[in-house]
């Protein structure tokens, strides 16, 4: 598959996505999120692959929506066009996308970090929901996911002032799991995804699986979900394997089955 608006490629088990429109800083025009999504699908269905990795440049992971597809846009093409209806794709991933964030992530970009299971920042990394400054708020989760990472005041204060934060106020918020410096993020990223790459998969998807209920429901259905899907797993091989592999003191031979 070939595409113009990504660059894709495999390292060991991990699907790797680059955004790759630097003339714009990476903005997400229709085009680049068609291609992004046709990708995570890929991957996600790609026996080959247990985890995924996108990231962006140096200077972008992504400056957000394309402001210059937008504009001249009206209400009936936004509404009835059910604009970035189909912008959820790395949510909707089964495997975990981690996120590898350097320069701007802003709007979209902020966005679609968050639809990734885990961000690994840069120090130079900085993270905004500035539509506001555009008369405009959020369209992809933003006001969502941010107010259940960092907490509503400090959602409240990035998307009301349309202010960044910078990696360091982003992992104190709890948005980030990690800041490394700027020149060693795609190796501290890797190592994220090539760990959880090297586990078995069928728990890899439990385990990701059972956080993201968390989201969706009461704390005593998410722990009998998550109970439910603990006894399933004794179903599989790996199982088996796992605690198999530990007693007898050697590393587990997965067969992710
Ligand atoms: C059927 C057809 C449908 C078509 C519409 C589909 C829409 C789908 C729905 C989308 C839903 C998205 C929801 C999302 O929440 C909305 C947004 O994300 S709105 C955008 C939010 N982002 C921003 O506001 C950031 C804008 N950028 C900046 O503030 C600055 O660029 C910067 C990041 C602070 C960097 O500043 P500088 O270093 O000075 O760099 P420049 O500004 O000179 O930028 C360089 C170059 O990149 C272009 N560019 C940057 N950001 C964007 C952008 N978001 N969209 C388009 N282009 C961008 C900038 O114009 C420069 O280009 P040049 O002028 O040199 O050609």
């Amino acid at each position: 598959m070939s595409y113009q608006n990504i660059l894709v490629e495999t390292k060991g088990r991990v699907g790797i996505i680059r955004l790759n429109r630097p003339q714009a800083l990476n903005a997400l025009n229709q085009a680049l999120m068609a291609e992004l999504t046709q990708a995570v699908q890929a991957f996600d269905a790609d026996d080959a692959v247990g985890c995924m990795l996108l990231t962006g440049s140096e200077k972008a992971f992504a400056a957000g929506a394309d402001i210059k597809e937008m504009a001249d846009k009206s209400f009936i093409d936004a509404y009835g066009g059910n604009f970035a209806a189909d912008w959820h794709g790395i949510a909707q991933a089964r495997k975990p996308v981690v996120a590898a964030v350097a320069g701007f992530a802003l709007g979209g970009g902020c966005e679609i970090a968050m639809q990734c299971d885990i961000i690994i920042a840069a120090d130079t990394a900085k993270f905004g929901q500035p539509e506001i400054k555009l008369g405009v708020i959020p369209g992809i989760g933003g006001t969502q996911r941010l107010t259940r990472a960092v907490g509503k005041a400090k959602a409240m204060d990035l998307v009301l002032t349309g202010r960044n934060m910078d990696a360091a106020e982003a992992e104190r918020a709890g948005l980030v799991a990690r800041v490394v410096p700027a020149a060693s993020l795609m190796d501290e990223a890797m190592k994220v995804a090539e760990t959880i790459a090297g586990m078995s998969l069928p728990s890899v998807l439990a385990g990701k699986e059972s956080v993201n209920a968390a989201f969706e429901s009461s704390l005593a259905e998410g722990v009998r979900f998550e109970r439910r899907i603990f006894h399933s797993l004794f179903a599989t091989e790996d199982q088996k394997e796992g605690m198999k592999a530990f007693v007898e003191k050697r590393k587990p031979d997965w067969k992710n089955k």
